[in-house]
């Protein structure tokens, strides 16, 4: 079984007393073992949403969602979810920080707590293990996220705009860490963005969306030449602005536009 998320003819609706909201139409989509694919798409198109679904926050109103060939009912430790904020919290140090999530599903043993601070010493966040949030900096902090994210060992990660809060250097600092880490770790990963740039750097596969409701408009492998190498340098390798031109194009975007 090579496919780590299978999305199946997937539609969401969301109900209010207001309105009912088309989030998502029969969508379907696979995510191979190992491959890191990004999703982007005009605010609003659902990105969020099959992200939750993945994830087993919401139940979609129709298909279904498989993880690792069993269809998903609910939250599990299959799946690790990184946001936009690190959500921390501020009376815990970095080390609890990072091992809440084994806290919480009640596995946090003695080795369990050695490879957190490994995990920490591999983001060069060791020597911070006794610090607490307020003391580092947004970059340091998404860090400790992503440890948190790593520590229950999940099969997928659903990067949800985690870089988007971020300056632009450290933004760029973090793409090439967490690219680095989960090919080293063999993790599949399923990133939000808005940012074409970063959806090319870091990914096999870029899958682009519709607005209103959410479909798959157009995916685009990333040619090994590009995607080998760490994001940083994938922006550097010929045919990444050729790409970029693509996919601008398919949000309707003007072709003659600096990229
Ligand atoms: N809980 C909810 N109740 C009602 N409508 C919702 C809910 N969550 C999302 N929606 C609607 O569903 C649609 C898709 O929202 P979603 O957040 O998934 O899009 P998105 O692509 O992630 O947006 P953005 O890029 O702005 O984060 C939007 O029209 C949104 O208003």
């Amino acid at each position: 079984m090579n496919e780590a998320v299978k999305v199946d003819d997937v539609t969401q609706v969301y109900v209010t007393e207001q309105r009912a909201t088309l989030a998502i139409q029969q969508m379907s989509f696979a995510i191979h073992r190992g491959e890191f694919v990004s999703l982007i798409g005009p605010s609003g198109c659902g990105k969020t949403t099959v992200l939750s679904i993945i994830a087993g926050l919401i139940a979609p109103t129709v298909g279904t969602v498989q993880v690792a060939g069993e269809t998903v009912r609910g939250p599990s430790t299959r799946v690790g979810y990184m946001l936009q904020q690190d959500y921390l919290f501020p009376w815990r140090t970095i080390a609890d920080n990072a091992a809440i999530g084994l806290e919480i599903s009640g596995t946090l043993s003695k080795e369990k707590k050695e490879e957190v601070l490994h995990l920490l010493d591999e983001m060069g966040l060791l020597r911070f293990k006794d610090y607490y949030p307020a003391q580092l900096s947004g970059g340091m902090r998404q860090r400790v996220a992503l440890v948190r994210t790593l520590a229950t060992d999940p099969e997928i990660l659903l990067l949800d705009e985690p870089f988007s809060a971020l300056d632009y250097q450290t933004k760029l600092q973090l793409e090439d860490l967490v690219v680095e880490t989960l090919r080293a770790k063999r993790k599949t990963a399923l990133l939000v963005t808005h940012d074409i740039s970063e959806a090319i750097a870091m990914s096999d596969r870029v899958i682009v969306l519709e607005p209103n409701p959410g479909r798959i408009r157009k995916q685009f492998e990333v040619p090994t030449a590009i995607r080998d190498p760490l994001p940083f340098v994938a922006r550097e390798q010929p045919g990444f602005n050729a790409l970029f031109r693509d996919i601008w194009q398919e949000f309707g975007g003007d072709t003659d536009a600096e990229s």
